[in-house]
């Protein structure tokens, strides 16, 4: 697990490591069992890497395109991208090593989906559905039998949010934190661009 603020060098780190992985999976020498004979089909690239990318296409806003397009250019042409908020599902299903960039985009969406910037509908079953979802996310990270990096964003660390939903997305992303790095075998936090080793 990849922590770290905006700017901090996440991505690029994930990329390295991720590089390492599928080298070492291409040469038979990963921690986790990789069965070239098996094709997914969310994930066939061959000797290759899964990018998953959780945060959409956003139409309309020229930043983000040119932020997805600097991304892209960068990325091996032996990886394959994939553009789903459906991450449990993409580990559940995973051959090759992964990159999920990043699980605070993935919250926004789950936060959006189960209506919980509301405070009535996250009383109204929005809170239980949130925590579902955290299950099932943290059940296929443990389960995932390939090498899985996962980028999120320490949100804490500056004023506390004035909207009761803004906190809400503060608290669960903390949240969310806690979980996926009590189920990684290693954790690192990015401090400009230095990964610092936190587990
Ligand atoms: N939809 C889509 N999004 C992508 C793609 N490639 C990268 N992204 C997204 O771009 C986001 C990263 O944007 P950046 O602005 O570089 O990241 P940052 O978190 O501010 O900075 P760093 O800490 O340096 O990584 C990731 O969260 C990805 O989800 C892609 O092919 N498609």
């Amino acid at each position: 697990m990849i922590l770290g603020g905006a700017r901090s060098g996440k991505s690029a780190e994930a990329e390295r490591r991720l590089t390492r992985l599928a080298d070492d999976a291409a040469h038979g020498s990963a921690g986790g069992s990789v069965d070239s004979s098996v094709d997914s089909s969310v994930d066939g690239s061959a000797g290759g890497a899964l990018y998953v990318a959780t945060g959409g296409r956003r139409e309309g806003d020229a930043d983000w395109a040119d932020r997805v397009r600097r991304h892209r250019e960068r990325r091996p042409a032996s990886w394959t991208t994939v553009e789903t908020t459906d991450v449990a599902g993409v580990l559940r299903g995973a051959t090759r090593p992964v990159l999920v960039d990043c699980l605070t985009l993935w919250l926004t969406a789950m936060m959006d989906e189960v209506g919980a910037w509301d405070d009535e509908a996250w009383r109204d079953g929005g809170e239980r559905e949130l925590a579902a979802r955290f299950d099932e996310l943290e059940a296929a990270w443990r389960g995932v039998t390939t090498p899985v990096l996962a980028v999120s964003n320490e949100v804490g660390l500056g004023i506390v949010p004035e909207s009761a939903g803004v906190r809400r997305f503060r608290d669960e992303q903390g949240r969310l934190n806690q979980r996926i790095a009590a189920a990684s075998d290693a954790v690192v936090l990015m401090v400009a661009g230095i990964a610092v080793a936190v587990k």
